[in-house]
């Protein structure tokens, strides 16, 4: 049986993957890692972990994802998520197993009124998007064998994310003001959970980056608007512009990425973000009840 490691299980897609795994019990062995067990910055556990478990893939779902702490974190921003994914690479080309590496749209600077492709130019404008970049390249140049999965605005009912902090703040407030000038696309994590299986599972393998998320586009504001509608709730939401919303981070204004690659090399079902946001708060509904 295929062994896949799971480095980063407790975080948010680490939880996806876990709910996903007994789908999957008949063909893998999964072994789920905290960074308790596995610091990636620590190249010594990586080797240790990999000369016990002797995977045949690795999912790389640990990051440093504080987008505005990162500004004033950079190095610790920069240690997991570039160098310490460039001893994971390093590690898992020594052992032979595939990578399979999440990054973000927040690598793109947003200046364009195209949807990004995997091969666009890059200019991340915050911290924690430089990091990530250099984390891309880190990984591609250590173990070619690496499939890099872009993504964007992740949410799931799992740990801290958009659509669990809207759902507390419409309980404690009565009006938000949300940005309806940032432009990108919602991604359920459980859909990326999946899509990274479908890439284990898929004979023909290609490397490189990839870009995969929910579609099509929207805004913050009418992300949020969303999850009011599915949640029943009767805040106020109020369009708002980015520079009535200031962060210590600047985001990209629109990091809409194209996903024809993913669809066309591994016939990913894309899925439109309306209806796995659905899905999400239908669970998170059920499990406050
Ligand atoms: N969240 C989002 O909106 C988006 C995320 N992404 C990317 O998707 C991936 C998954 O993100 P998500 O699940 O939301 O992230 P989370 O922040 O929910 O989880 C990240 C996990 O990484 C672990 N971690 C942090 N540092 C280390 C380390 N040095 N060694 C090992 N584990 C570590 C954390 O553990 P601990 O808490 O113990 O430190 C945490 O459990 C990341 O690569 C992220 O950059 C891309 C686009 C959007
Ligand atoms: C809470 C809140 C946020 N906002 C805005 C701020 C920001 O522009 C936008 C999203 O805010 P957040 O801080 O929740 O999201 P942010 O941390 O920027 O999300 C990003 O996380 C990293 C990890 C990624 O890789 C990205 O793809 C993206 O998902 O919503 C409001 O306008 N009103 C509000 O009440």
């Amino acid at each position: 049986m295929e062994r896949i490691l799971v480095v980063g299980g407790n975080g948010q897609l680490g939880h996806c993957l876990q709910k996903l795994a007994p789908k999957y019990h008949n063909q893998y062995d999964f072994n789920f890692t905290g960074s308790d067990v596995l610091n990636i910055t620590d190249k010594a556990q990586i080797e240790k972990e990999f000369e016990e478990y002797q995977p045949d893939f690795v999912i790389n779902a640990s990051a440093y994802t504080a987008v505005d702490l990162a500004e004033k974190e950079e190095e610790k921003a920069f240690a997991v998520n570039a160098y310490g994914v460039a001893n994971l690479a390093e590690v898992s080309k020594e052992h032979n197993a595939i990578l399979i590496h999440v990054s973000t749209d927040y690598v793109f600077d947003g200046e364009t009124n195209l949807s990004y492709s995997e091969d666009d130019f890059t200019n991340p404008i915050g911290v924690y998007g430089a990091s990530k970049r250099k984390g891309e390249e880190l990984a591609l140049e250590r173990n070619p064998e690496t499939v890099i999965l872009r993504t964007s605005w992740l949410y799931s009912e799992f740990n801290k994310n958009f659509v669990k902090t809207m759902l507390h703040l419409f309980n404690i407030k009565d009006e938000l003001g949300i940005v309806g000038d940032q432009y990108g696309q919602p991604t359920n994590a459980n859909d990326l959970a999946e899509a990274i299986m479908e890439i284990i599972e898929a004979k023909n393998k290609t490397f490189g980056i990839y870009h995969f998320s929910n579609y099509p586009e929207t805004t913050w504001f009418d992300f949020a608007s969303k999850i009011k509608e599915f949640s029943d709730s009767s805040v106020l939401l109020k369009s708002i512009t980015t520079a009535e919303f200031p962060t210590p981070a600047k985001r990209p204004k629109r990091s809409t990425m194209s996903l024809d690659k993913i669809e066309k090399d591994y016939q990913i079902e894309l899925k439109h973000w309306e209806n796995s946001l659905q899905d999400c708060v239908e669970i998170l509904k059920l499990t406050n009840a």
